[in-house]
């Protein structure tokens, strides 16, 4: 079935309070909705995020990619030959990956419609239910402790704590939330970059040693040093998970070569195709390391196609897709019931972000 149009619309979606990490403050997301139509009628929704601090990817440079060379590249094509087009579209350009993936997420969608199956079954999947944390923006201490008690008060018990900016601050807030929390509360603690390998050693071995039920630390060194990854790895005990260094199935394997990381981070908007991401999972399944399934602070259809990767892949373990539960966007709560996701057994992602 041949795919015969696609368009582009922009979104911008307010967030609830601002999105702070080491990185970047985030106080709404700008987001291209692709949706392709197939000769049929069926049609396929994506979307991509502009995250330029992280992925590099912007409106308008997505909104011109796209136009210019991912959509002819796939235009005329069969949907059918779903692992091929996903090829032409890696292969078109280098990076780009929000914009890819937002072109990857809608085939996917209309390949699974056209088949009449939620699209977790096209991976292999078969349940439908996920246990998602929710993360804790990075603030002053005394605001992070009240944002950790509510998200826990609405039955989160997997807190995602961002860190990085200035080492022994660091130490005080995972302190402070310890003290109001304890024991029963299990804390990702993401750096997002912003430790030196020597800080990130010094700071999780305190970390260890006032024994924090942390569960890892998620990229604590820039996504460029690969070195310093390993050097941290071998040097403490709680589990290290690579994020801003794994983008491709390249990379994925060159964490496994290096030993750089105990677990991997997979996002959309970073690998830019469902397909890389399905790879990634099953490369680290192959030497033993576990994936997370995350996203950037994007919109809920991106996130939903994600969920789908996740119920079937059995090397994703852990999951970190809380960005619609920060939207002022109602579309998707009966997916996303505070620390439930649950996703529809109806044909493709099963959300349309646009009236029809
Ligand atoms: C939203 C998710 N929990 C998260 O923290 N994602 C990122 C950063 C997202 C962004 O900057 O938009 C991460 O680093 O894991
Ligand atoms: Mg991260």
């Amino acid at each position: 079935m041949k795919i015969v149009d696609a368009q582009i619309q922009t979104e911008r979606t307010s967030l609830k309070r601002p999105f702070k990490t080491a990185v970047r403050t985030a106080f709404d997301i700008q987001s291209l909705i692709v949706k392709i139509t197939l000769e049929n009628g069926i049609t396929g929704y994506g979307s991509g995020v502009a995250t330029e601090k992280v992925t590099g990817d912007s409106l308008s440079g997505m909104k011109n990619i796209l136009e210019q060379l991912l959509f002819p590249s796939i235009l005329g094509k069969e949907i059918e030959n779903i692992a091929e087009n996903e090829m032409i579209i890696q292969t078109s350009c280098i990076g780009n990956t929000s914009a890819k993936a937002a072109l990857s997420i809608a085939l996917y969608d209309a390949y699974a419609k056209l088949l009449k199956v939620p699209l977790f079954q096209i991976f292999g999947g078969r349940t439908n239910s996920l246990i998602n944390d929710m993360t804790i923006s990075l603030n002053e201490p005394d605001e992070m402790v009240h944002d950790a008690i509510k998200a826990v008060e609405q039955g989160f018990s997997i807190l995602k704590i961002k860190v990085g900016n200035d080492p022994q601050k660091d130490l005080e807030r995972i302190q402070a939330i310890y003290d109001h929390l304890g024991d029963n509360i299990v804390l990702r603690i993401d750096a997002n970059q912003g430790w030196s390998a020597k800080e990130a050693i010094k700071i999780i071995g305190e970390f260890e040693s006032r024994n924090f039920p942390i569960e890892f630390i998620e990229q604590p060194v820039p996504q460029w040093d690969f070195d310093g990854l390993k050097f941290v790895r071998e040097r403490v005990n709680i589990p290290i998970m690579a994020d801003e260094s794994v983008y491709s199935a390249k990379d994925a394997i060159k964490i496994v070569n290096k030993k750089a990381a105990d677990l991997i981070n997979i996002k959309l908007m970073k690998t830019g195709s469902l397909l890389e991401a399905c790879k990634i999972a099953s490369i680290a399944e192959t030497a033993g390391i576990p994936c997370m399934i995350g996203c950037m602070m994007e919109s809920s259809l991106s996130v939903l196609a994600a969920a789908h990767l996740a119920v079937a892949h059995p090397n994703i373990k852990k999951v970190d897709l809380d960005s619609p539960l920060w939207l002022n966007d109602h579309k998707v709560d009966r997916y996303f019931r505070n620390s439930q996701i649950h996703l529809e057994e109806i044909p493709g992602i099963g959300f349309h972000p646009v009236s029809q």
